[in-house]
This record gives C-alpha cells, structure tokens and sequence, in this order.
C-alpha cells in the first residue's frame, strides 16, 4: 500500500463536555480524491479544523509523514484549504487577495492560471467585499490552490456556485488528481461527489461509519432496469413468471441479479410477442447509499 499522505489517528473532540468526534480515524492516499460525508452537525468541518490545527482535538494528524503539533505545524506549508467561508480582506482586490498569500517564484503566472481557470479576470481587480457570494467562494477556492499544494482540503466547495463554476472547479479537481494532489471534499451534493471521489469517509455523530472506495460503495446498490412497453400488465406476468423481482408501481420496473442481463429481460419479452418501447438503467446512486448506510448504523 502507498504511504497515506494524510492520517488521521484516533481524533477526540468534546464541545463544553459533548462529543463531537469519536475516534475518528482514517488515512488519505496519494492522488485520490477523499468525499467526507454526513449529515449536518455529523463532524465534518470538525474533523477538517483539527487536521489543520485550527483547533486543538485529542489524537494524532500526520501530513506528508509529518506530525502535527497544535502549535508548530511546518506540514501545512504543502496544504492549502478553504473551510467554511473563505477569509477575504474585503478591502484588498481579489488579485491582491491572492499576492498577499503567494509564496512561489511564479507568483503572477500562478494568480493568472486560476483567475482564467475560474473565469475570474472580470472582477479580479476589483475589491473583494463587492464580490457576490459565488465570486467570494471562487477567490477562496484559488487560495486553497495557491502555492503548489500537495494536499487540498475544501469544505463544501461548490457553494454558492453557479453550474458553470460547479463544472470549472469539477474539471480543476480532477487535473490536480491527475498532477498527484490528495483532495479531501466534503459535500452535501452528493451527485458531485460520486462524480469525483475515489475514496469515501462517512460519518455519523461524530463517528467513521464507513471508509470504502466509490466503487465499492456503488457495488452496493440494487441495479434497476425499467422497460416500456405496450402491454404492461402480459409483460409483468411473462416476467414475474420467468423468476423476475419486480418493483411495486405502474412501470414495468425489475430488480436485476448480478447473473441477469437486461438481454435475458427482452428475450422473455419477446417470446411472448411483447413490443418493447423503451429500456432504462437506474444508476447506483450515492445518495440513497449514504442514506441506507446512515439508516443502518442507527439500526
Ligand atoms: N465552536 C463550537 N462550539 C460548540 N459546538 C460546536 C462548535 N463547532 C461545532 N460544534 C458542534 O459540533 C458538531 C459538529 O459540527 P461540524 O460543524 O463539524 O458539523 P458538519 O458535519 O461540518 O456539519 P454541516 O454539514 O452542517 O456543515 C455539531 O453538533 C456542532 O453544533
């Protein structure tokens, strides 16, 4: 196995004698991109501040091979990050914004690589308290590029974004992965995370429930395939009879076994002189994953 680029070790966390994490433990490979997901109040953003010492958690963080110590963390040089709102000084631009925390020789080059990434260069001149909610969360998300980073941890990222920024950053996320950069997102849009994440962490009050691939996770689902036909009711009985599960509901609607093809549906269908209109897939869906997860931790 790669040497994680992140870990995190038995985090603890109390707010005035509540607990917020328990034991929350989980590595990071590198070039992945890590969903943190839970609900709100779940320990997200938590567990986010404590890798970043933003606030002082019992356990242990390790950054690059690097412990973190509450008070000297030399590691964070190769982390950038955006947590919660970005922090803008509202009366610098947002280039200035970007030049003040620049630490690389290619400082302009750099600022202008993520003003057109982010299609920034209207307003980029312009003070940062006249931004809009979407071009504040932009000039935050290039902060969190700024400087190289080898890890890059965003906290709901996407909000405030307008679909074509959600895409511009979707686009950006992945070339960094594929430069060798770890992301840790956490997001409550979770059609966007199943589109990026390799790797998911799930939490629920304060707790790991699940650490799992994507790919795994969506092994998980029951695949669905709905057919159209004309003679619904002779299609439900044919396939009932032919040892199909179907979903309750007008639509013809099967649960498909992994050794049943959609191929073997329309042969059945066919024998019986049934017109088929239509064949949709249900695709796996993230979301009713992490719901049925959650559900069954609470079990
Ligand atoms: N400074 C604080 N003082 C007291 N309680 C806090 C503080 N910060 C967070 N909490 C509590 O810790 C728990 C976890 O909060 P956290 O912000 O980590 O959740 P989250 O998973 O990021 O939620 P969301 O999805 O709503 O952003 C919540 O119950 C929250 O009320």
């Amino acid at each position: 196995m790669t040497e994680a680029i992140l870990s995190v070790t038995h985090l603890n966390k109390r707010f005035k004698r509540q607990p917020v994490l328990q034991d929350v433990t989980f590595d990071c490979e590198p070039g992945r991109i890590i969903g943190l997901v839970g609900a709100n109040g779940a320990g997200k953003t938590t567990i986010m501040k404590s890798i970043l010492g933003l606030i002082r958690t019992e356990g242990a963080v390790t950054i690059a091979g690097q412990a973190m110590q509450f008070d000297r963390h030399p590691a964070l040089a190769q982390v950038g990050a955006l947590i919660e709102y970005p922090s803008l000084y509202p009366y610098l631009s947002g280039w200035d914004n970007l030049r003040l925390f620049a630490r690389d020789q290619d400082v302009a080059a750099q600022i202008q690589a993520l003003v057109t990434q982010f299609d920034m260069s209207d307003y980029i001149h312009r003070k940062a308290r006249t931004y809009s909610l979407g071009m504040k969360q932009k000039l935050g998300i290039a902060l969190a590029f700024l400087n190289h980073p080898q890890l890059v941890i965003l906290d709901e990222p996407m909000n405030g974004l307008d679909p074509q920024g959600t895409k511009q950053l979707r686009d950006f996320i992945v070339a960094q992965k594929q430069q060798g950069v770890t992301l840790l997102i956490s997001s409550h849009i979770l059609g966007e995370l199943q589109k990026l994440a390799d790797d998911l962490v799930i939490i629920d009050h304060g707790r790991v429930i699940q650490r799992t691939t994507m790919a795994a996770a969506l092994a998980l689902t029951e695949h669905y395939v709905v057919v159209a036909t004309e003679h619904d009711g002779q299609a439900k009985a044919a396939l009932t009879a032919a040892g199909y599960q179907l979903a309750a509901g007008t639509p013809v609607k099967l649960l498909l076994a992994p050794d049943q093809s959609v191929a073997d549906v329309l042969a059945v269908l066919q024998q019986q002189h049934i017109t088929v209109t239509d064949v949709q897939h249900q695709d796996a869906d993230l979301e009713q994953i992490v719901l049925t997860l959650l559900a069954s931790s609470k079990a």
